[in-house]
């Protein structure tokens, strides 16, 4: 069995004096997609940008591809092939959507201890997301919260990542867009990445997920399948309704 593409140990983070993260554990398993889940302010944010070398103080190990990158500045990570989508929308609003996608652009890479992920290009995207592909020369700044949302996952995915990191892709998007998002989701694991998301609503946690982490105060109280939480009316009261 393959050791998994994304293994944390041990995480901590802090902003200033405040201590944000505890002792954090997981991993992403090769093809797999992984829910970390919470209420606001849970730190799941912090997590992700943990992970990403984007948080100035923070302990612990962080191994992608079977190398410790916990050392490693957020664009060495990015190199390696861990994709990052933020939760806020940070396109580029004053160049256009074909600019914008030209911007994230990357070599693809060659594994070895993976399958062999075919290099994405403005047309593949546009397959995978018809609404950016009617609209190439559109800037940034006319597009909708749900279309600069989309573009920000498609200029992350030109970079030919390996594994993404996608911050609360869901939020603020018209359910007809949530689908739409969640069936993405569903195409990049098939065509073979490996996903690590952070989410609050369990609806498009269980369309998308294999397995959970549940957070509270930056520390995680539960694990288990997407079915055993969607089971656990206990879980989901204490930890993820409102
Ligand atoms: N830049 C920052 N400076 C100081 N504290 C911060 C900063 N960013 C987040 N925090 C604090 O860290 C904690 C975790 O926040 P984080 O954004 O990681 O949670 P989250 O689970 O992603 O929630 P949300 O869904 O609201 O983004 C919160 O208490 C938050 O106030």
């Amino acid at each position: 069995m393959h050791r998994p593409i994304l293994a944390v140990s041990a995480l901590n983070a802090w902003y200033g004096g405040a201590r944000i993260l505890y002792d954090l554990d997981f991993h992403i398993g090769h093809g797999e997609v992984v829910a970390l889940m919470g209420r606001n302010g849970a730190g799941k944010s912090t997590t992700m940008e943990a992970v990403m070398g984007m948080v100035s103080r923070r302990s612990g190990s962080v191994v992608f591809r079977d190398r410790d990158v916990s050392k490693l500045a957020p664009f060495q990570i990015a190199r390696l092939g861990l994709g990052f989508v933020p939760g806020d929308r940070r396109i580029f609003t004053e160049l256009t959507v074909l600019e914008n996608l030209d911007a994230g652009r990357q070599p693809v890479r060659r594994v070895a201890d993976g399958p062999a992920l075919r290099e994405w290009t403005p047309e593949r995207l546009f397959r995978l997301f018809p609404n950016l592909g009617a609209m190439p020369d559109r800037r940034g700044d006319l597009m909708s919260g749900g279309e600069q949302q989309m573009l920000t996952v498609a200029r992350t995915l030109m970079g030919n990542p390996l594994a993404l990191l996608l911050d609360e892709p869901s939020e603020g998007l018209a359910p007809v867009i949530v689908e739409q998002m969640a069936d993405t989701i569903l195409e990049l694991k098939g065509q073979g990445l490996s996903i690590l998301l952070s989410e609050q609503n369990l609806h498009f946690a269980e369309l998308v997920s294999d397995r959970v982490y549940v957070l509270e105060k930056g520390q995680i109280r539960w694990t288990g399948s997407i079915a055993e939480l969607a089971a656990d009316r206990d879980v989901q009261r204490t930890y993820l309704t409102l």
